[in-house]
């Protein structure tokens, strides 16, 4: 592990306004026409000069904007965001190119040029498709272009999916090594409960995890978001996790917010981080199945940090291969931590509650190998 120093919030507003790379990610309730079916092209407009400006000044910027499903809404003829998976995927065809168009428009008009990286949950699971999602990336930033990221909802299913981008833009900030993760939503920070509520008040401050005790996070509150403040809270969690800070934000407070102005939540980044396929099996993944194991093995692969055999392990669920992720459950459903399974979902249930040596002597030497080495552990 490595250490990081813990900052106050003006030097974290500090160092995310001079990030030489930010991530920043904007909300579809952001982006949208009052009425959720539209984009809203002056919205837009005003992000664009903001994110430009930046660039123009040397610094790169990767965008992750949600809107596509918002903004195909209007031209299907839809009265409000669809909730059946075909009709998103439909409504996000659309306006994906809607979207990107728009966007295009606006960048050309600094100079700039953009370019669409559309990235599905299966794309972070497996470690190669996110190697080569990072190569992509980082050669878009080399040339000089804007990557606009979205997840790729016309192929993503309710299995594997995002649903929200807020997750995909701490992955991306992670995947890129930025200096810094903005959030961008339709209300100005994060509030201690809902900001519907009569005397919620700003949090500006989000130093660790407990300041979050006494803070009431809620789901979204429009009509075209999904996740509301629970996953933009997650989302700044995985960011801390990579070392990166993040600012909260509304989209008409992102030029104060980037010159260090006293405006939305800043949350510090954790005082420790853990290595770069850690955190990628810790947040980037998708767990195939689930392997729950007895209180001996919980204590030996949490407090002595041992690999997990199958003599631990009581139940297999799920299907899954070799080499794919698997959450790892204490007895009581609590999930202890995730790990690439070294048998397949089919193999596992034999090799249960046996000995590695017997299961060695009895079936070959390759079935002395542990289910999850402890180098594909990650505890959570
Ligand atoms: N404690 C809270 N502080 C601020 N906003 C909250 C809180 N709890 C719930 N929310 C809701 O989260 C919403 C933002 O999330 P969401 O609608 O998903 O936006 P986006 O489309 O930008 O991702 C806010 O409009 C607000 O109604
Ligand atoms: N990928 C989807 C994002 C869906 C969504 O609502 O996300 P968000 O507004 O970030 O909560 C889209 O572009 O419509």
């Amino acid at each position: 592990m490595t250490t990081a120093p813990t900052a106050s919030a003006a030097a974290l507003r500090h160092a995310v306004g001079e990030a030489r790379r930010l991530v920043v990610k904007v909300g579809s309730s952001s982006l949208t026409s009052a009425d959720g079916g539209h984009l809203d092209v002056g919205a837009l407009g005003a992000l664009v000069d903001a994110l430009a400006a930046r660039r123009v000044a040397g610094r790169q910027v990767v965008l992750v904007s949600s809107g596509a499903i918002a903004a195909g809404i209007g031209p299907l003829g839809l009265s409000r965001r669809p909730t059946d998976l075909a009709t998103q995927q439909a409504a996000a065809s659309v306006g994906q190119g809607a979207l990107v168009a728009a966007y295009q428009a606006a960048f050309s008009r600094h100079g700039l040029t953009v370019g669409q990286v559309l990235l599905t949950a299966d794309d972070t699971t497996r470690r190669s498709h996110y190697t080569n999602a990072r190569r992509t990336l980082e050669r878009l930033l080399e040339l000089g272009i804007v990557p606009i990221v979205n997840e790729n909802d016309t192929v993503a299913t309710h299995e594997i999916r995002f649903g929200d981008n807020d997750r995909l833009a701490a992955l991306v900030a992670d995947l890129v090594g930025a200096d810094g993760l903005v959030l961008l939503t339709d209300v100005d920070a994060l509030h201690d409960g809902p900001p519907s509520q009569a005397g919620s008040r700003r949090v500006p401050f989000v130093a660790t995890t407990e300041d979050l005790e006494s803070v009431t996070i809620g789901g979204t509150g429009s009509a075209v978001g999904s996740g509301g403040m629970v996953t933009k809270v997650e989302a700044a969690g995985i960011a801390g996790a990579a070392g990166v800070p993040t600012l909260l934000t509304r989209l008409p407070d992102v030029g104060a917010a980037l010159a260090g102005a006293d405006v939305g939540t800043v949350f510090a980044p954790a005082a420790a981080t853990r290595a770069s396929r850690k955190r990628w099996l810790a947040h980037a993944t998708t767990a195939r199945g689930r392997l729950v194991i007895d209180d001996g093995a919980v204590a030996a692969v949490t407090e002595r940090r041992k690999s997990l055999l199958p003599a631990g392990i009581v139940e297999v669920e799920g299907t899954f291969g070799p080499g794919e992720p698997v959450d790892v459950c204490a007895a009581d459903g609590r999930v202890i931590g995730r790990g690439l399974v070294n048998y397949s979902s089919g193999v596992l249930p034999r090799l249960l509650g046996r000995s590695t040596r017997d299961l060695a002597r009895e079936l070959g030497p390759e079935y002395e190998r542990e289910v999850v080495h402890r180098d594909d552990l990650v505890i959570l």
